[in-house]
């Protein structure tokens, strides 16, 4: 679907109460009767990002070259492929880091990437995880967990901020959730690699975005670390939207397992080379030459 059909079906949303809509608060549901309002995020047509003929040239070199790619709410995809095949710029588009030459970018059917700013984004529910773990090392893990709360943009989770019990409540789910109960007073620096990756995204979780965007999540963890990750990430299926860069096979199997018909996308040369179940991808004889035979 293009994005002028998305824009279509939007403006036929608009004037057809009682569509499916998603407010930028991230609140799904209860929506019904509503109107979808500009800057909402409108997941009617089911695709939470879609990037469209996108193309990135540094120095007439292409790093993106004519990348189309949808993903759909509550998903979780993983993006393998080589070294320089574009996985991180095409996550420095979606963010507004980089700006591409051409194409179409979309949150939901109707906020365009390409118009808003990086803080923006990620106000409206984009969530970056990068390679390297970036935690506050002098504070405790519950105060990392704290101000990642405070930080939060939106208007409920203000107000949400000033009721102390369920304040609480939140930070000791996530600190479950995150395998971190045991360590809420222990301070970040002390923590092991693995745990600083947990704590991180326990981070970006505070602030409830609707898609994650994760770059090579378990590099450096061991082989548990790896597998409670592996968990983790598909316990947030669902409810959030992910999508994985990742180089560690065994990882992507543990992610894909559960459900044969999970899609794999491989990027090569700044463009899709193949995507299907993580089956046909390794049967894929392109696949296997350029990036699993190696
Ligand atoms: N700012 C930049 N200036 C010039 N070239 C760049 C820049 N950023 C990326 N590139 C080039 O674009 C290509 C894609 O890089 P990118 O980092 O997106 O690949 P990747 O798939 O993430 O690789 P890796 O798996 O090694 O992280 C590479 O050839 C890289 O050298």
């Amino acid at each position: 679907m293009t994005p002028e059909l998305m824009q279509a079906g939007a403006a036929r949303l608009r004037r057809e109460p009682g569509a499916a809509a998603v407010d930028g608060s991230g609140d799904r549901g209860a929506s019904y009767g509503r109107v979808v309002q500009p800057g909402q995020l409108d997941l009617a047509h089911g695709a939470i990002l879609y990037l469209d003929d996108i193309t990135v040239s540094f120095d007439g070199f292409k790093a993106i070259n004519a990348l189309s790619l949808s993903i759909s709410a509550g998903e979780l995809r993983c993006i393998i492929g080589p070294n320089g095949a574009g996985k991180t710029t095409m996550m420095d588009v979606i963010t507004g880091k980089t700006r591409p030459d051409a194409g179409k970018a979309f949150f939901g059917s109707t906020i365009d990437l390409l118009r808003l700013r990086e803080n923006e984004i990620a106000s409206i529910g984009i969530g970056r995880k990068f390679q390297k773990p970036t935690v506050f090392e002098q504070l405790t893990v519950f105060e990392n967990l704290e101000l990642a709360l405070k930080h939060a943009r939106t208007v409920r989770a203000s107000m949400a901020f000033r009721l102390d019990g369920a304040q609480l409540d939140r930070i000791g789910a996530m600190l479950e959730l995150i395998h971190l109960k045991d360590s809420a007073q222990r301070t970040a620096g002390l923590l092991s690699h693995g745990q600083k990756q947990w704590l991180e995204i326990g981070m970006l979780l505070m602030q409830d975005p609707k898609l994650l965007l994760l770059d090579e999540p378990v590099a450096g963890m061991t082989d548990e670390e790896t597998e409670r990750t592996a968990e983790l990430f598909l316990s947030l299926e669902g409810n959030h939207s992910l999508v994985v860069i990742e180089h560690d096979m065994k990882f992507i199997h543990e992610l894909t397992q559960d459900n044969p018909a999970k899609k794999v996308t491989v990027l090569h040369e700044g463009s899709v080379l193949a995507e299907g179940t993580l089956a046909q991808v390794q049967a894929n004889e392109k696949v296997v030459e350029v990036y699993l035979g190696r």
